[in-house]
């Protein structure tokens, strides 16, 4: 008997060893079977889609030729459209100053241009003649004062060499993928696999009529990440000309941060545009309280202290002072520093999830 206790014994500790061992790889699996929905929200060009789009080359199949040259009307279309704003923003009086002699005829040419045509080697060689006259410069660099796509000058510095750049045979580079704008229409999604881990990355559009969709996917979010975009204090929103859009996107972090559907799901900040945040403060110093709607902001160039008081301001519309906030300052035209900040925002989201699950110890 005593034998045969001692030998059950010696049974005994193996198979613990290897229960345990098993309960953890039916854990990680079923951790791993859990689909992690990732919600993209905020307002109107605050930076999602370039998120969802760092996403794809990050963990998806990246940007491939296919992909870029199907980007090829957008960025023609970026081009003209901002050239034509700007140009009417300088004849019109409302940024920099109108513009003289050649420029003037060069300019009406441009305004003639109309959308979805393929870039012609006049256009492109008028843009880029324009960007060196000093009052359409001028205008450009009012661009508060209307609306036009942030980052049209990385397209215009570059359409002097066309047809390299913007002709026929051109396939945009990744860079410039990065920076092509398409208003998002309804919801897109994604499926990547991070680590062994299955994520689903949901892409909605910002501006105010497409809001009423998002409802739709507001169930069984693992985590909300909320695009803010800090450069815009002194802007107003596309589609609705006398709203301020960082109050548009303080009101709209209210309702999110705030909503009952959001409870017990993560919520991540991304506080975006952090390099035009960065030259509009510090090099062309304007300050964040030009509107007058913020009066609590620090009146100086510090880009720190800008920063930090975008932050404050941000997280201030929460409620419920126990529910946990990560925030990030980011520039999601970077691709490195998007995989950095989505790499910290992944481990919290899958502790913080595991743990939903009764995988991990709280
Ligand atoms: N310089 C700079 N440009 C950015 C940054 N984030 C986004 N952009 C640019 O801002 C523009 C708008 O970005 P999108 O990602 O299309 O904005 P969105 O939030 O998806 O907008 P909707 O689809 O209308 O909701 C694009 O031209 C981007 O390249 C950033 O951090 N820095
Ligand atoms: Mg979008």
């Amino acid at each position: 008997m005593g034998c045969r206790a001692s030998k059950n014994a010696e049974n005994d500790a193996p198979n613990r060893v290897d229960d345990s061992i098993n309960q953890e790889l039916r854990k990680a699996k079923k951790a791993q079977d859990q689909v992690l929905k990732l919600l993209l929200l905020g307002a109107g060009s605050s930076g999602k889609s370039t998120i969802f789009k760092q996403m794809q080359i990050l963990y998806g199949e990246g940007y491939s030729e296919e992909k870029r040259a199907a980007l090829r009307g957008a960025v023609h279309n970026n081009l003209v459209s901002g050239a034509q704003a700007i140009i009417r923003a300088a004849n019109e009086g409302v940024a920099g100053r109108p513009l003289e002699g050649e420029s003037r005829a060069i300019a009406e040419k441009v305004l003639e241009v109309e959308e979805n045509v393929e870039l012609s080697e006049e256009t492109a060689h008028a843009i880029a003649k324009l960007y060196q006259d000093p009052n359409f410069a001028a205008a450009w660099d009012d661009r508060s004062n209307f609306q036009v796509l942030d980052g049209w000058a990385d397209f215009a510095k570059q359409c002097h060499k066309f047809p390299e750049w913007g002709g026929p045979s051109w396939i945009p580079s990744i860079a410039d993928a990065i920076r092509a704008r398409v208003r998002t229409s309804g919801i897109v999604e994604e499926q990547f696999d991070i680590d062994g881990f299955n994520f689903v990355l949901i892409d909605v559009g910002g501006q105010r009529n497409e809001r009423r969709k998002w409802i739709h996917c507001f169930q069984q979010v693992t985590a909300v990440i909320f695009v803010a975009a800090i450069s815009e204090y002194d802007q107003m929103l596309f589609e609705a000309r006398d709203k301020n859009r960082l109050e548009e996107a303080l009101e709209l972090f209210d309702s999110i941060c705030n909503s009952e559907w959001f409870e017990r799901t993560n919520l991540v900040l991304f506080l975006n545009k952090s390099d035009i945040f960065r030259y509009k403060l510090c090099e062309r110093r304007i300050p964040i309280n030009k509107s007058g709607l913020f009066p609590d902001a620090p009146s100086g160039f510090d880009y720190q202290q800008g920063a930090d008081w975008m932050r404050r301001k941000f997280l201030a519309q929460k409620k419920n002072p126990r529910k946990v906030i990560f925030t990030h300052v980011t520039c999601a035209t970077d691709t490195y520093g998007v995989q950095v900040v989505f790499d910290a925002c992944k481990d919290s989201i899958l502790r913080d999830s595991l743990q939903n699950l009764g995988l991990m110890p709280t």
